[in-house]
């Protein structure tokens, strides 16, 4: 039995903390890109989808923490690309593997409680341990999933500044003197605080792109006092490197999940080969990050 078995009566930041501490802090992304699934000499079509998902599986398993499968990869092929996606989180959460679902869902509210219930819920088909979500309607209009979360022992991921370049003219945008990302920050420490009073990692996480160069201080952001994960993508085929890591984010290093997809796919086909990279990758950032 893993030491990571996936409960619910423990909270998300617990049980990523545990992983983390395990495995390393690595998130290992399952981006089925059309170039990657062809370069494995795979088909880009439902079969090609699946044996693709499938190695990933079998090579990240119960051998990284922490795995981030890209909705729309699979949402590409409809209902039985949702199928194959479904199929690779319960694999992974079975083997005590946490799953970050990034479907970036963000909605009005009673829409947004529709989004919680099929990706958090109790009853969900196939839930994930989180959820991205982007708060561009209003932090507040993701109370629904930020409840639901809590209530399930789940956790949700907030876009705080992404990686891409384009992020920034919303993000960066000020009013009354508070950036749109320092709000958002201030949004997930308050969800936060509950967890820190016991001296845990809280369960709403941001999302802060290893690529933004002098922006989290320039903001004059707190990503540490947010006492959530922080999950940085853009390490690798973005660009970002374990040094950006330590220049974003600080002090608040305990708390980074750098994220990389397409950097560590690219050692697929095989699945030791596969893994190896995997490993590697994380242990490379534990040395630096910690
Ligand atoms: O700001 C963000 C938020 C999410 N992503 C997602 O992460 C991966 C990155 O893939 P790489 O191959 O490692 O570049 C991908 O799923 C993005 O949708 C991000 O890049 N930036």
């Amino acid at each position: 039995m893993p030491e990571t078995t996936v409960t619910e009566q423990t909270t998300f930041g617990q049980r990523l903390r545990a992983a983390t501490d395990r495995f390393g802090p690595l998130c290992a992304g399952i981006d089925p890109h059309r170039a990657l699934v062809e370069s494995w000499g795979l088909t880009y079509d439902v079969d090609g989808l699946t044996r693709f998902t499938e190695t990933c599986v079998e090579a990240f398993a119960g051998h990284v923490g922490v795995v981030k499968p890209q909705s729309a990869f699979f949402e590409v092929f409809g209902s039985r690309g949702i199928a194959v996606l479904e199929r690779a989180i319960v694999a992974l959460r079975d083997a005590g593997t946490l799953v970050i679902l990034d479907a970036k869902r963000g909605d009005i509210g009673s829409t947004m409680s529709a989004y919680a219930e099929a990706f958090l819920g109790k009853d969900a088909v196939a839930p994930a341990d989180a959820l991205t979500a982007s708060p561009y309607l209003g932090f507040e209009s993701l109370r629904p999933a930020l409840d639901l979360a809590a209530q399930t022992g789940r956790g949700v991921f907030v876009l705080a500044l992404t990686s891409n370049p384009e992020g920034r003219t919303v993000q960066h945008a000020t009013l009354r003197d508070t950036s749109v990302a320092e709000s958002i920050v201030a949004g997930a420490a308050a969800e936060n605080a509950a967890a820190r009073t016991h001296g845990d990692l809280g369960s709403v996480g941001l999302v802060v792109g290893a690529t933004v160069g002098s922006a989290v201080q320039e903001l004059g952001l707190d990503l540490a006092g947010c006492n959530g994960p922080l999950l940085a993508p853009g390490v690798g085929a973005q660009g970002g490197t374990s040094e950006d890591l330590r220049r974003v984010f600080g002090d608040a290093l305990p708390n980074v999940l750098p994220s990389s997809s397409r950097e560590v796919l690219s050692a697929g086909p095989d699945v030791v080969q596969l893994r190896e990279q995997a490993v590697r990758t994380s242990e490379h950032h534990a040395g630096l990050l910690r």
